[in-house]
């Protein structure tokens, strides 16, 4: 008999609600995979598509991704040559740092591997193309792998993926817990975008009877939870964050990311370089929506320097600062397109550290509707915002193990709630 045949399903329910789990998010920002040990349970109050819930921290660990890794990660990130055999090692190489990140969560609190239910494994996404693009072109390209290509519909189906590397059998092994893993595909192959997936985390912690509430996590991408009053949720990806922030900074200071935006605010906005960069349709399309790496990257930014006369007279600083400002415009154009009535906006992510951004963002939401908002971190609302997305997939494992769903079909545009991801048995 199989030695991992501790049979999760026959596990009583309180167990699987009221265990630890240990979630794992390593994000766009690529700055390493963030881990929280965490328990749940109900709260009072109730709104309309999910349980109020709170959370019991014991601990977070962060284990960063050295330069070699980075860069082979986000190569990984553009079509390049034998890609199959570098994403293979990718996967292993991010295990070790998962496994690494568990091991030390559990010293560090005193949990033993054998009480904890399962680890929610988000994995590092490569590849995010949740509709197909280039329109005939890749319809055309896709007519060999689809017999009705030609049909919109069956083009999309084959056409549409969402690729997270991870090695979730190896982590199994190496720490004697399950996995759980694969959280995105489920909510594409009923018709969504597969992201975001946060909203029904942020509505179980966040939500307030009575009172709406708006999350913004601000990652290498920034995404928007939207809660109403009655619990009511939607949420999108409004454009790029931290991502192009740390690749500028990177090249042109040498720091992994501008601390605290300082930099940022010490150039000048250059407007012709903002409304150049506001062209892109992305900002413009109706939720739902989500993007990554695929489009906002070094490239992207490149060519709209390029179509700027001329470029060179932007000083570096002057293109961080407008690239603060890209993020702060595209936040609050879109929180102002869809809020029903939040002031209170709590932020999570690593942007939440960057002041400079936060003012910004602040800024903007007041010029657009005319009063003020409440732009604070989550650790407001108790969740320190480095823990809120490694949180989210503690929560989502959970979800998963007790056969409920997890994702927001007016986030994602599935075509109902689904129970998301794959169990990997201890
Ligand atoms: N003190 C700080 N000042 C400014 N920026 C900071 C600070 N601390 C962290 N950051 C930013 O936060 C980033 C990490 O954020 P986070 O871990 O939320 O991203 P992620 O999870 O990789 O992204 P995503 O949510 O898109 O998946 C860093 O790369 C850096 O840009
Ligand atoms: C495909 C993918 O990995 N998307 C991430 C990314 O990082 C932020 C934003 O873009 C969000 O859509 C999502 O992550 C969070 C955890 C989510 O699914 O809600």
């Amino acid at each position: 008999m199989p030695e991992n045949t501790r049979a999760l399903q026959s596990a009583p329910v309180p167990a699987l609600a009221q265990g630890w789990y240990v979630g794992l998010m390593s994000g766009t920002s690529l700055d390493g995979v963030d881990a929280v040990l965490a328990r749940f349970s109900p709260r009072e109050g109730a709104v309309m598509g999910g349980r109020l819930e709170q959370i019991e921290v014991a601990g977070h660990a962060h284990v960063p991704f050295e330069g070699p890794l980075v860069a082979w990660l986000k190569q990984l990130n553009a079509p390049g040559a034998d890609e199959l055999h570098r994403a293979a090692l990718a996967e292993n190489a991010l295990a070790q740092r998962y496994a690494q990140a568990v091991q030390a969560l559990c010293a560090q609190t005193g949990v033993a591997a054998a009480d904890v239910v399962a680890i929610g494994a988000h994995g590092q996404t490569v590849r995010h193309q949740p509709s197909v693009r280039g329109e005939a072109g890749a319809i055309a390209a896709l007519s060999s792998l689809c017999p009705h290509a030609h049909l919109a519909e069956q083009a999309q189906a084959v056409g549409r993926y969402t690729i997270q590397l991870n090695n979730p059998a190896w982590l199994a092994e190496q720490t004697g817990i399950a996995v759980v893993a694969d959280f995105r595909r489920r909510d594409m192959a009923a018709g969504g975008q597969g992201a975001p997936l946060v909203p029904a985390f942020h509505r179980a912690l966040f939500g307030q009877s009575g009172l709406g509430v708006a999350v913004l996590n601000l990652g290498g991408i920034a995404n928007w939870s939207l809660i109403d009053s009655q619990g009511q949720t939607m949420g999108f990806d409004s454009g790029p964050a931290n991502t192009l922030l740390d690749a500028w900074c990177q090249v042109h200071t040498g720091q992994p990311f501008d601390r605290h935006g300082q930099w940022a605010a010490s150039g000048s906005v250059q407007q012709a370089l903002l409304a150049q960069c506001m062209q892109e349709p992305y900002f413009h399309a109706p939720a739902p929506k989500s993007t990554g790496l695929d489009l906002f990257n070094m490239s992207w930014l490149q060519a709209h320097l390029e179509l700027q006369v001329p470029a060179q007279a932007f000083s570096p600083e002057d293109v961080q600062a407008t690239l603060v400002e890209l993020t702060a415009v595209t936040v609050a154009q879109t929180f102002v397109r869809y809020q029903q009535g939040q002031r209170s906006v709590g932020v999570c992510g690593g942007g939440a550290f960057n002041t400079y951004l936060m003012e910004r963002i602040a800024q903007h939401l007041q010029l657009l509707l005319g009063e003020p908002v409440a732009v604070h971190s989550t650790l407001e609302w108790g969740l320190g915002p480095e823990q809120v997305e490694a949180a989210a997939f503690a929560w989502l494992a959970r979800q998963c193990m007790l056969g409920l769903p997890g994702n927001v079909p007016a986030a994602t545009h599935a075509r109902g709630e689904r129970v998301l991801g794959a169990i990997y048995p201890a």
